[in-house]
C-alpha cells in the first residue's frame, strides 16, 4: 500500500429511490429512455480520498487504489470489486482525465447504501468520488462540467450528486429539480441478495415482448400527478401514485418480492414500491412515527433481510470533512459537523 500525503477529503452521499419509473424500449445503444422522479434518502455511503504522492510507477498510472473501510460483511466484501470495474474507479480515471492528471489517489468506501439493492450504491459512490476529488484537487470545474463528467460515469451518477427530488429523462442523466418543500417518510426493507440491473431491464423487454392483449405489461401513468403529490407534500396523494415498470421484471425473477410488498402495507404503510431494479422495496408511511411502527412490524414479518427507517428528500454529495477551502474541525475549529455547501442542489 502506498503512503498518502496531506489530509483526506470526506464526502457523504445519498441513496436513491424511484418514486415514478417509466421505462421506454431498448435504444440501439443498450439502454432505455426513461422518465423518472429520483429522490435522495438519508441512508448514505462514505467516501474518502488521498494524493498517494510521488506519481508512482507506469505499472500503476492506470488508477487509483481502492479499500473498504469499516465493518464490512462477507456479502459485500465479495460482491464491491476493488479494481476498474468499481465505479469510484471509473469516477477517478473520469475526471483525471479532464483535469490532465494522474488518478493518484487511495479512496475509501464506507458503505451504508445496501449492494445491488436497486438504490444506486455504486453510483454515490463514483459521485462522491467526483466531488472528493474535485475538492482534494481544488478543481474548478463548474457543475455543469462536473454533472457532465457524472453522466458519462453512469446513468444514476449525476442524481447522487444533485440529491433533493429530481425528475430524470434520458438515461436518467438529464436532470431537472422538482419542488418538494416537504419531507417524506419511507421504510426500506434490505434483501438477502441483489438484482443486476441489466439483467433487470432485459427481464422487462421478455415480459413486453411476451406480451399479449390479454395479458398486458403495465405500463405506470403520465409523471405530472407525481410531481403535483411531490409539491403538496401529501403522503396520502403520492402513494396512490407510486410506480415502476421495472417492478413486474424485479418481480418476475425474485418473486418472493410480492410478499414483501403485501407485508409492508398490512403493517401499516400508505403504499409500497420497488426501488429501481430492485430487490430493495421501499414503503411511503403516513408519518414517522408510523414508519417506525412499519418498519418494527415488518422487521417481524421474515420477509426480509432487515429494514431502516428514512426519510426523504435530502441534499446530494456534501464535503464533510478535510475541504482546503474551510477551517478543519476539532479544538478551536468549529464544534459540529457542518456538512459543507452543498454546490449541486
Ligand atoms: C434502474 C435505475 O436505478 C433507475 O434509476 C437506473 O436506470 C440504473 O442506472 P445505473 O445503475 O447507473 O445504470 P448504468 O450503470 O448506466 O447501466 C447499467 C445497465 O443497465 C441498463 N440500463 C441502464 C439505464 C437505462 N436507462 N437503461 C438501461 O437499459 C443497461 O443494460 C446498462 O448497461
Ligand atoms: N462502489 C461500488 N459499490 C457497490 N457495488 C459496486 C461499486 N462499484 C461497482 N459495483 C458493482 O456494481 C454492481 C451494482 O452495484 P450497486 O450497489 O450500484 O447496484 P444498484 O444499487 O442496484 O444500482 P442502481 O440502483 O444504480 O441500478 C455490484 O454488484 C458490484 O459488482
Amino acid at each position: 500500500m502506498l503512503s498518502a500525503v496531506g489530509p483526506p477529503v470526506t464526502v457523504r452521499v445519498p441513496a436513491k429511490i424511484n418514486l415514478h419509473l417509466a421505462v421506454g424500449d431498448l435504444r440501439a445503444d443498450g439502454y432505455h429512455d426513461l422518465v423518472t422522479v429520483f429522490q435522495a434518502l438519508n441512508l448514505f455511503d462514505e467516501i474518502s480520498v488521498v494524493s498517494t504522492h510521488p506519481r508512482r510507477g507506469a505499472d500503476h498510472a492506470d488508477g487509483p487504489d481502492v479499500e473498504l473501510l469499516g465493518d464490512v460483511s462477507e456479502a459485500d466484501r465479495a460482491a464491491v470489486p476493488l479494481d476498474g470495474s468499481n465505479l469510484v474507479w471509473k469516477a477517478a480515471v473520469a475526471l483525471a482525465e479532464v483535469a490532465d492528471r494522474e488518478p493518484d489517489v487511495r479512496i475509501g468506501i464506507r458503505k451504508s447504501i445496501p449492494v445491488a439493492g436497486g438504490m444506486a450504491g455504486g453510483s454515490a459512490d463514483a459521485a462522491g468520488t467526483l466531488l472528493a476529488l474535485s475538492t482534494l484537487w481544488r478543481l474548478d470545474l463548474g457543475r455543469e462540467a462536473l454533472m457532465q463528467v457524472a453522466a458519462q460515469v453512469g446513468s444514476d451518477v449525476a442524481f447522487a450528486l444533485h440529491g433533493g427530488t429530481a425528475l430524470g429523462t434520458g438515461r436518467g442523466e438529464n436532470l431537472v429539480p422538482v419542488l418538494s418543500r416537504h419531507t417524506f417518510h419511507w421504510v426500506v426493507a434490505l434483501s438477502d441478495h441483489g438484482l443486476s440491473t441489466p439483467t433487470v431491464f432485459g427481464e422487462l423487454d421478455r415480459l413486453r415482448a411476451a406480451a399479449t392483449a390479454e395479458s398486458p405489461v403495465r405500463r405506470v401513468g403520465d409523471v405530472e400527478p407525481v410531481l403535483e403529490a411531490v409539491a403538496s407534500g401529501e403522503a396520502r396523494s403520492l402513494a396512490l401514485l407510486l410506480g415502476n415498470d421495472l417492478q413486474a421484471a424485479a418481480v418476475s425473477l425474485d418473486p418472493g418480492l410480492r410478499r414483501t410488498l403485501r407485508a409492508g402495507v398490512a403493517a401499516g404503510a400508505l403504499a409500497g414500491v420497488v426501488s429501481g431494479s430492485g430487490p430493495t422495496c421501499v414503503f411511503l408511511c403516513a408519518d414517522g412515527p408510523d414508519a417506525v411502527r412499519v418498519a418494527a412490524e415488518l422487521a417481524g414479518a421474515g420477509v426480509c433481510r432487515t429494514v431502516r427507517v428514512a426519510h426523504g428528500p435530502v441534499p446530494g454529495a456534501r464535503v464533510t470533512d478535510g475541504d482546503p477551502a474551510r477551517p478543519p474541525r476539532g479544538p478551536g475549529g468549529p464544534p459540529a459537523p457542518d456538512p459543507g455547501p452543498n454546490m449541486y442542489a
